[in-house]
């Protein structure tokens, strides 16, 4: 069967016979972000998909299959503008892994920490994953919302770190507070609307096409036209260019203050910064499987090291162990990997150092500094000094051990030999 789905021109109502409106199943077999070698992806990012998901290519652009091109270096690719580009600096620096532009209108730059291993470009958040799935780049960090729209959910990517912990924000549908939608509150509400037909579709403005297009067939909801658009997005239903919208919330405040509202069931994708690579890098160019593990464990090291504070309180007590099994019978205080207890050594009357007293020292969660502090206190804990956590190099991240197991290898391929 055909679907209604289709894509009009910003401002009409003109719906065109594009090739976006024949999208047969059977011609492009259900895969995407639920096959199960798309693991990854999935991982809490598409919230509100309710079946299997078509790949249907972007328009007609055809993808030609990711090739190995011969080169010495590894490419990562990173955003050149926009609130990620930023913040992508940011984090690569503070895990030891900066990047030095040898002139601000050049596009390649390096990252010393990895030698002469590196080259990275920038480039827009949509040619960045455009680059990693056609292998002239190798890894990429963008947004995730960016990875799912024109990454299409194709084999040929990776997700390798699904939280960066910056540029959070949603995907979501968004209909105005006035007019037809003013009392719908759901998405089942607004399907069920009977002013959807085929001449007349629910007109979604969005930049979003590939996830806008994937979430309407999931839902198996036919009298839906997308219209194209890229910023300002809110404005077109008070232009009556649109109907409603899907775009990016982060607060809040921009659908607010535009008279729209989000409805429930209405949010497609999560979304944050992410690091993605071609799986056939990972597979068959030379070092740069070594290389992503160690740009995963510097991440990872800062990441874990931003959520942790390190407590150090004294404590009165008759002996080491006595004082440990005090501080690990508060739940709040089991730390990393239980507390280390240090004796403090003060002059006794002889002159001769004594001990009755111990220094404890666990990481706290920086969410729950507080309670610890308190549950420290509660036991006879005092002089309670609090200090950041650089990096925390864990056991292997788990992290790792899932992109393993997504590359169909077994765990420890760097110490060990590969297999697959
Ligand atoms: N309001 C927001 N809050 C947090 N992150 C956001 C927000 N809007 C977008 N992002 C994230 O930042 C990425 C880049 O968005 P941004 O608007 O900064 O750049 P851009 O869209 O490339 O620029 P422009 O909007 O000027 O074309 C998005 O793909 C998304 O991952
Ligand atoms: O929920 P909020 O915190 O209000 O953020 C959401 C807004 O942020 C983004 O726009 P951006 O600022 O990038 O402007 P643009 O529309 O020009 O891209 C997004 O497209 C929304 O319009
Ligand atoms: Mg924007």
């Amino acid at each position: 069967m055909l679907s209604n789905l289709s894509t009009a021109a910003a401002g009409t109502r003109d719906v065109h016979s594009l090739s976006l409106r024949v999208m047969s199943r059977r011609r492009h077999p259900p895969v995407v972000l639920s096959s199960s070698s798309s693991r990854c992806h999935r991982r809490n990012h598409l919230i509100a998909t309710r079946a299997s998901v078509n790949t249907a290519p972007r328009g007609d652009v055809k993808h030609a299959e990711a090739k190995m091109i011969e080169r010495d270096v590894l490419r990562m690719g990173i955003p050149s503008k926009g609130r990620m580009a930023e913040d992508t600096l940011d984090l690569l620096s503070s895990s030891q892994l900066s990047v030095k532009k040898l002139n601000p209108r050049q596009y390649a730059a390096k990252m010393p920490a990895m030698g002469d291993k590196m080259e990275v470009w920038f480039q827009r958040a949509s040619d960045v994953v455009r680059k990693v799935r056609s292998g002239d780049f190798d890894i990429g960090i963008l947004g995730y919302d960016m990875f799912a729209e024109f990454g299409e959910g194709a084999d040929d990517l990776v997700v390798v770190h699904d939280a960066l912990r910056f540029g959070e924000c949603y995907l979501a549908l968004a209909v105005p507070n006035y007019g037809a939608t003013a009392g719908v509150n759901s998405l089942d509400e607004l399907l069920a609307m009977p002013c959807w037909t085929e001449e007349n579709p629910l007109r979604v403005v969005t930049g979003y096409q590939y996830l806008a297009k994937t979430f309407f067939e999931n839902v198996g909801f036919e009298n839906v036209a997308l219209v194209a658009g890229d910023g300002a997005l809110e404005a077109a239903p008070a232009m009556g260019s649109a109907d409603i919208i899907l775009d990016l919330v982060s607060t809040g405040t921009t659908l607010r203050e535009n008279n729209l509202k989000e409805i429930e069931g209405g949010r497609v994708v999560e979304s944050q910064g992410v690091l993605v690579a071609n799986r056939k890098s990972l597979l068959e160019r030379d070092g740069c499987l070594e290389t992503v593990h160690e740009m995963l464990e510097r991440l990872e090291a800062h990441l874990e090291a931003k959520k942790l504070f390190t407590v150090v309180a004294n404590m009165r007590g008759s002996s080491a162990e006595d004082v440990a099994s005090l501080v690990m019978s508060c739940d709040s205080l089991k730390g990393l990997q239980g507390p280390t207890v240090a004796p403090v050594y003060t002059p006794g009357a002889d002159g001769k150092p004594e001990v009755n007293m111990y220094a404890v020292t666990i990481c706290a969660q920086k969410a729950t500094l507080y309670d610890s502090v308190k549950a420290l206190r509660d036991i006879g804990g005092s002089g309670v000094l609090v200090s950041p956590l650089t990096y925390v190099f864990d056991e292997e991240p788990a992290r790792w051990n899932l992109l393993l197991d997504e590359l169909g290898m077994e765990h420890d391929p760097i110490r060990g030999k590969e297999k697959r």
